[in-house]
């Protein structure tokens, strides 16, 4: 695919695709709904893909961070393989949100993605993964990113935490702040697709609409819907920022 495109004298650089990776179909629908024209649907290992015309493809590669990775790094293998590569990767679903600053309805940025629970239990508390001598465990989506994102959507910036067991007391919410003070949010995905986007030199970026509080479980407690339009609301905001700054912002 010819990425350059002839305007007037010059020549500028037509945006690369963008891929956004949900969860579950109801989150893929939610960011769908805010996005114009009709969408082709691609078959994938891991699944499908919806393809809108104006470049964003949408995936729902599954629960947890494992299927997140494998799914993303699918259709990032997928699309290279195919000479159409993505120029941006975005995490998006709905999350738990740290109260007060995260309340359910609202959205929130990753300006750090790290997974919380990566590492090992020792007598004397939680070790991350990197003092063990490996890997990673924060990915940070580029500032001017993370600011147009906020800008446009209006959502809060922070981290927002990967984990593998959704919190369900205040006892874990508690540890969860002490040991992550600028922790906005959680979520099961964004560190998998940020490992993923990483492994292909893809910048990444994670929104998540809160759609429960992080803290006690409790279900009747949950707004589902409210978090899934607030997505819509704030995906119809991103989307046009996105094409901006994968044109001219980065
Ligand atoms: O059964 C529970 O107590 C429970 C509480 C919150 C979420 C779940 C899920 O099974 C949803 C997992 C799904 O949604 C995202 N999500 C939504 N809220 C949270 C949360 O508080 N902590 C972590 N992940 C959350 C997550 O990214 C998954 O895709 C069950």
């Amino acid at each position: 695919m010819d990425l350059q495109a002839e305007e007037g004298e010059g020549l500028t650089t037509a945006p690369l695709p963008v891929l956004v990776a949900t969860a579950v179909p109801v989150e893929r629908d939610a960011v769908a709904q805010a996005l114009p024209g009709a969408f082709e649907e691609l078959r994938l290992p891991g699944g499908s893909l919806l393809r809108t015309a104006a470049g964003f493809d949408l995936l729902a590669a599954g629960v947890g961070p494992a299927l997140a990775a494998a799914g993303t790094a699918g259709a990032l293998t997928a699309a290279a393989l195919a000479g159409r590569p993505y120029g941006l990767v975005v995490s998006a679903g709905i999350g738990g949100g740290f109260l007060p600053q995260a309340p359910v309805g609202s959205l929130v940025v990753a300006d750090a993605i790290t997974a919380a629970d990566l590492g090992a239990e020792t007598a004397d508390g939680f070790l991350p993964v990197t003092e063990l001598g490996f890997g990673t465990v924060t990915h940070r989506p580029p500032d001017s990113l993370v600011r147009v994102a906020s800008e446009a959507t209006g959502a809060r910036t922070g981290t927002v935490l990967t984990v593998s067991t959704v919190t369900g007391t205040a006892a874990r919410a508690a540890a969860l702040r002490a040991r992550h003070p600028g922790a906005l949010a959680e979520g099961m995905e964004g560190f998998g697709v940020a490992e993923a986007a990483a492994a292909h030199g893809v910048p990444v970026l994670e929104i998540r609409a809160v759609s429960n509080p992080v803290g006690p479980r409790d279900r009747a407690a949950w707004r589902i819907g409210d978090a899934l339009a607030a997505l819509t609301e704030g995906f119809g905001k991103l989307a046009p920022a996105l094409e901006s700054w994968n044109t001219h912002d980065q």
